[in-house]
């Protein structure tokens, strides 16, 4: 008989769910319907829907259709006996250094995405009845876990999953989405809290998700939202730092839980390519892990509610006693093998500790004046265009008011944020794939995306490449952002050359055309600037003619390499105006793009 008990954020009861369990091939196919809810047990290989990669392992979408929900006491459900056997990774600790080592140098180090979860199992046989096994651990991670979002199990009559999740995937009420992006991770006992909270590689790693959750609520959430936090999620075993990002949408739950399939904090950025990554290092399904369990129902007044976890944290048993409990790191530019093994080891440790023993010992309390000062601290240096609310209308520039602009979408969903900070000047703004034509508009917009620039061999890389040099001979006004200003800069005859250390995920300081800008970089490649090394006009004589005379270029005097460029009608930087990192993204914005438009009879009134 199917059954769920869930005890969601910090509930004082359990409650127990039971219905019949069918199986959907789709999102679309979860049959949701006023008064009766429904759970849904999401498998990875489900993010075949938005047409990433994925090693496909079957695993089944089902659908516990509830019949019964019943509140029951969390001291209905005691800490259980078990046993556990035989229990092991499937890969060792050596080979998931390399393939850290790997991801970093091939993947990150070559400007395929700045982060990337890759996930290892621990596998184990749990004697007697699989069921009665996991109520034991429901009750133990009940009673000895915290700092959960759900502590669950899922009996579909199949399979049975039980886990403790901290961290909410997606949800939607009172038609608020919120999203939680979670990452860091301190190991209680393993020194201060406050040493991991000034740690650049924690810090950067969660601002790095931040921005990736930030690009899925900017198409989930159309209407704006806010960003809270950074938080502290203090578990029994480990600590995380979090952000909760909430805004406003009105599309149908199943297309918020296809939209947003699946989180960084457990694939990675830019996420499209993030699951080929994953695909090629992992070479194995991941069945549930980094899926999620969803709650899809209705509110009294009709609408929609959503409240669906990230399935981590969580154990798998299936009917013949086996045990799987999946566990990942997110790798950036700074993250070595030992660490992350330590931290694939730490996140096991509470889940598995559940299966292992009847009790749980680590708990710490780490907040303090001071841990909240160094969260506080996070948030001076980000961009307000995402932290506050603003009035409509407020940062329109007159120049670009009632103008249009179409972002071709180079494999990054930053566009979706790109197009909110145009809408925000005032600009009319549709975004299209690097594969489609692209339609009139008054300025075009090519966009950021994994790969190396060079590789011409490439498709995307040779579309975008022919798309800058029809713009450069046309003289159509066009902005280029990290991905296109390579692409730009190249076809302005500067050489561009891979960065010795990544600029995955980096904020700082520069010059950009004699203004000191704080912006935030994605990019592994850059171009170097030819003659005049260092000077922030190095422009004339550069080759390609016609153009080359009148770029003006901002130039890194330390490295020579080039922040960003701007010739009459074009202009381009190396950087992410709209990333959370750029805190003056919105004013290199509003500096860069009216001249660019200067003079321009619009298409559109030109009809
Ligand atoms: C990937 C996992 O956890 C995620 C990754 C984290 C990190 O890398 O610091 C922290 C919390 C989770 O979002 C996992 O538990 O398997
Ligand atoms: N974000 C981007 O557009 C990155 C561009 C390129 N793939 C690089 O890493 O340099």
């Amino acid at each position: 008989m199917p059954f769920a008990l869930l005890h969601r954020d910090g509930a004082d009861h359990v409650e127990v769910l039971t219905g019949d369990v069918v199986t959907v091939e789709t999102l679309a196919g979860i049959p949701l319907e006023p008064g009766r809810p429904v759970l849904a047990v999401i498998p990875y290989r489900q993010i075949a829907e938005r047409g990433f990669d994925c090693v496909d392992d079957g695993a089944p979408l089902e659908c516990l259709l509830v019949d019964s929900i019943e509140r029951q006491p969390l001291d209905a459900f005691p800490p259980g006996d078990l046993t556990v056997r035989d229990g092991g990774f499937d890969i060792s600790d050596a080979e998931y250094g390399t393939i850290v080592e790997r991801v970093l140098r091939d993947e990150i180090g070559n400007g395929e995405g700045a982060n990337f979860v890759i996930h290892r199992v621990w596998n184990g046989t749990v004697d007697g009845d699989p069921v009665e096994a996991a109520r034991a651990v429901f009750g133990r991670l009940l009673a000895n876990e915290q700092g959960t979002y759900w502590t669950f199990l899922v009996h579909t009559g199949t399979r049975t999953l039980v886990g403790a999740t901290p961290e909410r995937h997606v949800s939607v009420a009172d038609e608020i989405t919120m999203m939680n992006p979670i990452s860091g991770t301190f190991r209680h006992g393993s020194g201060s809290i406050l040493d991991f909270l000034r740690d650049p590689k924690e810090i950067e790693e969660l601002y790095m998700v931040l921005d990736e959750e930030l690009k899925m609520m900017a198409t989930v959430a159309e209407h704006g939202g806010q960003v809270a936090g950074p938080f502290l999620k203090e578990m029994a075993h480990l600590t995380h730092t979090e952000y909760l990002l909430a805004g406003r949408g009105s599309l149908d739950v199943r297309d918020v839980l296809r939209e947003t399939m699946f989180a960084p904090t457990v694939t990675g950025s830019p996420i499209e390519n993030a699951c080929r990554v994953i695909a090629r290092h992992e070479q194995r399904g991941r069945r549930y892990y980094a899926g999620v369990v969803a709650l899809l129902d209705h509110d009294s007044a009709g609408r929609q509610t959503l409240d669906a976890p990230i399935l981590i944290r969580t154990a798998e048993i299936s009917p013949d006693g086996t045990l799987r409990i999946p566990v990942g790191a997110t790798l950036v530019r700074h993250s070595t093998p030992a660490g992350e093994i330590a931290e694939t080891h730490t996140k096991a440790a509470g889940i598995l500790g559940a299966f292992t023993s009847a009790s749980s010992s680590v708990r710490e309390t780490s907040s303090s004046s001071e841990t909240q000062e160094l969260l506080a601290a996070r948030n001076v240096e980000l961009a307000r265009f995402w932290l506050d609310s603003r009035e409509p209308g407020a940062l329109e520039v007159p120049e670009l008011a009632g103008r249009t602009a179409v972002i071709v979408d180079g494999e990054d969903t930053f566009t979706a944020m790109l197009a909110h900070q145009l809408k925000a000047l005032g600009l009319g703004v549709s975004v299209v794939p690097w594969s489609a034509p692209v339609p009139p508009a008054d300025l075009v917009v090519v966009g950021p995306g994994p790969g190396d620039p060079g590789d011409l061999s490439d498709p995307k890389m040779a579309t975008l490449h022919a798309l800058i040099r029809s713009l450069l001979d046309s003289g159509r006004p066009f902005f280029a952002v990290c991905l296109g200003q390579q692409v730009l800069a190249a076809e302005l005859g500067l050489s561009l050359v891979r960065r010795d250390s990544p600029y995955q995920g980096l904020a700082r300081d520069i010059d950009l055309f004699g203004t000191v800008r704080r912006v935030g970089f994605y990019s592994s490649f850059a171009a170097m600037a030819g003659l005049g090394v260092g000077s922030a006009e190095a422009g004339l004589g550069m080759g390609s003619a016609g153009v080359a005379a009148n770029v003006e270029l901002a130039v890194d005097p330390v490295d020579g390499l080039v922040h960003g460029l701007r010739g009459a009608r074009f202009a381009g930087v190396q950087f992410h105006p709209e990333s959370v990192l750029s805190r003056d993204g919105v004013d290199v914005l509003r500096e860069l793009l009216p001249p660019l438009l200067a003079e321009v009879v619009s298409p559109i009134v030109s009809g």
